[in-house]
């Protein structure tokens, strides 16, 4: 049997609990998953002076091939994309500047230092998201950026920041589509902190200057991201859960909720109703955390299906910037993003095979033998047939076809650099 045999025998299965299959496709391809650009070179960046990975993030595995110029990290987002049904954004970091060999501080990036970027998303049609980079910079050695005693250095990450927010904005202003900001800071103590609050009041009147300018929400819009512990900050980070959560709804911004930024058994598909309750929308850094680390490639597993179901089943597709965030040096890098990113796409078209209005209402009963039987049953239906269809139509390889693809390139292009 083909492609087209597949899908309609098992079409007919799922149309069975009143699921239209069609609608669930078409509604698939308008989802954009903010795909982050920092698989591509180990979080590296093309700073003229760059300085070690910090921040406590690390990457590990030395697979041959890594982008190290902004053209080869584009011409492998490119492959990386031709492998990926839908249209997609691409998430930046600072470090990502093209300053043609000068170097410029990051209080000093602008506009200009990313219009490569831009030129290529919209010859693509690509959205594009920004952060600043608050790590990888000897103003942030001690670990601290945005909440450090010392008034100047909070200054100069202030200006990186606000500068950040500029670039965010032209480039949503240039592509059409609203860039999402978000600010992570590394800030946080190895051992037992004398003192919790004061750090916490420094992060929080940072952040007060750096939103002091309105930016039209056109053009961009602003997030925090929390973090539970990293390394070198084991025992405390200044911006926890509770410190984003509060300052966010405080201040109209968005909570980026990070999967592997919790403990181990909080599971953040868990929060998302939750916090959709109190601000109309929400970003995530889908990733996976593995005991101490937050960062490895995100795989089908049941944590990303709950997180798919819970965005589909509450209806907020959208009111809910997806983005990916793992690094892992280990294993090829477009393999890398593509297996993340087909995953994140595939939990979601679960979800949008699900009945689950017909699994609302069984729990509404009561009917949890119905609802706990019917849930497992799914698992096994050929949700495979209607994915291996959706690649098909969007014109990208069926299965895991998409290998040879990267084994190709890998001999052509990745062993030569
Ligand atoms: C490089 C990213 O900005 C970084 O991973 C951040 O989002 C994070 O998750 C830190 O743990
Ligand atoms: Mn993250």
């Amino acid at each position: 049997m083909d492609v087209n045999q597949n899908y309609e025998q098992a079409k007919k299965q799922y149309e069975k609990w009143g699921v239209n299959v069609e609608d669930a496709l078409e509604k698939l391809k308008q989802i954009s998953i903010s795909i982050h650009c920092w698989q591509g070179d180990d979080v590296t960046g093309f700073e003229v002076n760059q300085q070690e990975l910090s921040g406590g993030i690390d990457v590990t595995g030395n697979y041959p091939g890594k982008a190290t110029t902004p053209e080869e990290l584009r011409n492998d987002l490119d492959k990386a994309l031709s492998l990926i049904p839908g249209n997609h954004r691409i998430n930046l970091h600072a470090i990502y500047a093209e300053t043609n060999g000068e170097a410029v501080e990051r209080d000093e990036i602008e506009p200009k230092h990313f219009e490569n970027w831009v030129k290529w998303a919209k010859e693509n049609g690509l959205g594009l998201d920004f952060n600043p980079t608050l790590f990888s910079h000897p103003k942030a050695d001690d670990g601290l950026t945005l909440a450090h005693p010392n008034k100047e250095i909070r200054d100069f990450w202030i200006r990186h920041t606000i500068a950040s927010r500029k670039i965010a904005a032209y480039m949503g202003k240039e592509l059409g589509t609203s860039a999402l900001t978000n600010i992570w800071v590394p800030d946080g103590y190895k051992d037992i902190p004398s003192d919790r609050l004061t750090p916490r009041k420094r992060l929080e009147d940072s952040l007060n200057q750096i939103f002091e300018e309105e930016i039209d929400k056109e053009y961009n819009v602003d997030a925090v991201e929390s973090k539970l512990f990293g390394i070198g900050s084991e025992a405390y980070v200044v911006g926890s859960h509770e410190f984003y959560m509060g300052y966010a709804l405080k201040n109209d911004k968005l909570c980026l909720l990070d999967t592997g930024h919790y403990h181990p058994t909080e599971m953040v598909s868990n929060k998302i109703s939750s916090m959709l309750l109190y601000s109309d929308e929400l970003a995530l850094h889908v990733s996976r955390p593995v005991r101490w680390d937050s960062d490895h490639v995100v795989i089908l597993d049941d944590e990303l299906r709950e997180i798919g179901l819970e965005i589909v089943r509450n209806d907020a597709l959208d009111k809910v910037r997806i983005g990916l965030d793992f690094f892992d040096a280990s294993i090829n890098r477009i393999a890398a993003w593509t297996i993340g990113t087909r995953n994140m796409i595939k939990s979601l078209l679960y979800a949008l095979l699900t009945p689950n209005e017909h699994l609302k209402q069984l729990q509404e009963e009561g009917n949890f033998t119905d609802r706990l039987a019917i849930m497992e049953e799914l698992k096994t239906y050929p949700f495979g047939a209607i994915w291996d269809y959706y690649c098909e139509s969007m014109d990208v390889p069926v299965g895991e076809s998409w290998l040879k693809d990267v084994k190709e390139y890998e001999k052509e292009v990745l062993s030569k650099r």
